[in-house]
């Protein structure tokens, strides 16, 4: 594998921005593909307006954001991320979306490119055996906002090569981040421990023993938590934590991992969080307001 000098990004969210953002700023050429042009657009403007905030608060010099904004272009179709030395996969937390993606990929890729994929939760085992490449297949789990917080989670897949496995250790290295290792289940280390409270948290709203503001007050103030395991199910995206819940449920067949119905419910509405304007808390207003 020749020395990573460009990445490619699936999907521009929340995570396909954020990792644009840093890579951008560690010194990376970044490709950035979405399925439509108008969402690449807005998830460019919105590293724009991420790394303007960093400017304003004297984190970054302008010249260095204008500098890495200049390395992130868009890429109007899947064909665009062909250059790629390292591609990374951050599209919707939906298995049958990112086996898609790959079935399309791959054959447009560089043989020796390495493809990881930024799931929360999915075997990477799993995924890799739907490429061409589970050799050079990873999972590169970032946390978000991606631009403020440190951890990377490595996971192999079972076939995942040395080399493979080192390059991406040397990306994380050079993004300044904290890399830890993780065996391959289902949600890995972070999520395995993380959502389970989350789905905890909702629980506890949906059997009346607190309502949104007293839950979030409460895992603030009493356990120090900077956010409320409301609020952060809100910032992750409910969807997400929907589905690292069905994952964990289906993975390790135990009725612990049962989401919670209210859970289901708010996905089943469209109430997806802050990305959605409106989770367990109601952000259309000038404040986020709960809607419980
Ligand atoms: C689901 C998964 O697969 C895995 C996961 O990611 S799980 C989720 C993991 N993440 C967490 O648990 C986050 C928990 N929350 C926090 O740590 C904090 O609330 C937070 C860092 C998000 C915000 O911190 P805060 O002090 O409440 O707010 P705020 O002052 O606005 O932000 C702190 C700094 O982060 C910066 N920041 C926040 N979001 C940012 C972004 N997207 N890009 C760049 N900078 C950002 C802010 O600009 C601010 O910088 P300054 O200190 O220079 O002003
Ligand atoms: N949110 C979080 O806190 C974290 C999430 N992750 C993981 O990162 C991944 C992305 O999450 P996140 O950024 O939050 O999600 P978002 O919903 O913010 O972004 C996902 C993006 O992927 C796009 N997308 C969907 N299908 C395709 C496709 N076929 N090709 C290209 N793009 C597509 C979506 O477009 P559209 O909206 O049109 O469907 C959307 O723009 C998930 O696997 C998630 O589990 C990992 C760590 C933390």
């Amino acid at each position: 594998m020749s020395k990573i000098e460009t990445i490619g990004i699936v999907g521009a969210g929340q995570m396909g921005g954020g990792i644009a953002h840093v890579s951008a700023l560690a010194g990376y050429k970044v490709l950035i593909y979405d399925v439509g042009a108008e969402r690449i657009e807005t998830g460019i403007a919105t590293i724009s307006g991420n790394m303007a905030r960093q400017v304003a608060s004297g984190k970054l010099e302008e010249q260095v954001r204008k500098d890495a904004m200049a390395r992130i272009s868009a890429a109007p179709d899947m064909a665009g991320l062909a250059g790629a030395d390292l591609v990374i996969e951050a599209a919707t937390e939906d298995e049958a979306v990112k086996r898609k993606i790959f079935a399309q990929l791959c054959p447009l890729l560089n043989p020796e490119a390495i493809l990881a994929t930024n799931t929360s939760s999915i075997s990477i085992t799993r995924l890799a055996s739907t490429t061409d490449r589970p050799e050079r297949f990873i999972g590169i789990h970032f946390m978000n906002p991606v631009p403020v917080m440190k951890l990377v989670e490595l996971v192999r897949g079972i076939a995942t090569d040395d080399r493979t496995f080192e390059a991406s250790k040397g990306y994380v290295a050079q993004l300044d981040k904290t890399a830890t290792v993780s065996e391959d289940f289902p949600a890995f280390i972070v999520n395995r421990i993380l959502l389970p409270m989350i789905n905890e948290a909702i629980y506890t709203l949906y059997e009346g023993v607190g309502s949104v503001e007293a839950i979030d007050t409460a895992m603030k103030l009493g356990a120090n938590h900077p956010m409320g395991p409301l609020q952060l199910a809100d910032f992750i995206g409910l969807d997400t934590c929907l589905s690292i819940m069905q994952v964990l449920h289906d993975g390790l067949s135990d009725s612990k991992y049962r989401p919670c119905p209210l859970l289901v419910k708010y996905v089943e509405a469209g109430w997806l969080g802050r990305k959605a304007g409106r989770g367990f808390y109601d952000y259309r207003g000038e404040h986020p307001v709960p809607t419980r």
